[in-house]
């Protein structure tokens, strides 16, 4: 007889994050059978409940910590992540188990729906346009090409960013959103222009993790390390652990200016993992870019990749426009905000 028994699953309570959960159930309960049920347990993070705080300034973990305390002491069993959200060393005890199969990772721009559609590309937005982000890397790469632009912070799930966009008031002419979440809460409609490496005009690498979930548990919980293989896509898996191993080798948190983009493609008759990788300073004056091309058949190797780029990259720069970063970080946590207005 299978054994009949019940997996706690964590979350944040956002409705993205909610969302996100749902998707995760309904691949492992098709792959357990009906013996195996599962349990919802949400809560809100220190990064939810705090929205005044610069994001920077309150931290690595601040969206997953608690959670992991309670997957540590067994309130929950497993976690499920924005992998873009979870810092790339965990706790004593955790460990990353599945990576799912992505939405689309690129982020993209929302104009206000005032604007009836009078913009179809941050290229047209005209000098002194306001583009909402939060993200210092995305506020970093975009200010390399779009001179005139200013960026000033926008906060809040994604529904409240939306509404602030619309808002009159809001002063928003634009604002920057990871399409995932859009795309996951149907909202397709408000993606103004998808942007990428090879956008017209200037693009934007998108965050390590973007658009994946990551399944987290404890460490030697064999069970549940089976169980969640169900919702593991290994070409996914491979491309977030290039990612990561690229950020935990220069040392980024979430809140540096470090992007990437992967994409599997055919080279001389092979698969491989293209991995790009851009590390900009704040202002965006100046960046180190990089590219590496390799057949890669295991997560091992996948690390070695993002770990031999990150290392070429810091020794040509990558690391002194971090350092600066870290240091302004640890003497003036404000200024790492995107802006003050
Ligand atoms: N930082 C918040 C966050 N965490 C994950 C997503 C979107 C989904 C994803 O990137 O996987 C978002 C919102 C956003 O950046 O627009």
């Amino acid at each position: 007889m299978t054994e009949e028994y019940t997996v706690k699953i964590g979350t944040r309570r956002s409705a993205l994050a909610l969302a996100q959960t749902d998707l995760v159930i309904a691949a492992l309960s098709k792959a357990a059978g009906p013996s195996v049920k599962f349990e919802v347990h949400s809560m809100a993070t220190m990064g939810d409940r705090d929205k005044t705080t610069p994001l920077p300034s309150l931290g690595k973990g601040l969206w997953t910590s608690e959670l992991e305390a309670k997957l540590v002491n067994k309130e929950v069993d497993v976690i499920v992540h924005s992998l873009k959200d979870m810092p790339t060393s965990l706790p004593e005890g955790c460990v990353l188990g599945a990576v799912t199969q992505r939405e689309d990772a690129r982020d993209v721009v929302v104009f206000p729906r005032r604007q009836g559609g009078k913009y179809k590309a941050l290229k047209d937005l005209p000098e002194g346009s306001v583009v909402g982000t939060s993200s210092v890397r995305r506020a970093a790469q975009l200010k390399r090409s779009y001179k005139g632009l200013v960026f000033r912070d926008v906060r809040g799930n994604i529904d409240t960013r939306l509404a602030k966009c619309d808002d009159e008031n809001g002063g928003y002419d634009a604002i920057i959103l990871a399409a995932a979440g859009l795309l996951r809460l149907g909202y397709d409609e408000r993606i103004g222009q998808y942007l990428e490496s090879s956008t017209e005009g200037g693009g934007l690498l998108h965050a390590v993790g973007q658009g994946a979930l990551g399944l987290e548990i404890r460490e030697g919980d064999e069970k549940i390390a089976e169980l969640i293989k169900a919702a593991v896509d290994e070409d996914t898996m491979m491309a977030a652990f290039a990612e990561r191993s690229v950020m935990r080798t220069l040392e980024g948190g979430c809140s540096v200016p470090i992007g990437v983009e992967t994409k599997w493609v055919e080279d001389e008759g092979e698969k491989k993992l293209r991995l790009k990788v851009a590390v900009v300073s704040l202002d965006g004056k100046k960046a180190v870019d990089g590219e590496r091309t390799e057949k890669i058949a295991n997560l091992e190797e996948a690390e070695a990749l993002g770990k031999g780029l990150a290392e070429k990259l810091a020794r040509e720069g990558a690391q002194e426009i971090l350092n600066a970063i870290n240091k302004l970080r640890e003497s003036a946590p404000g200024a790492l905000k995107v802006s003050d207005a």
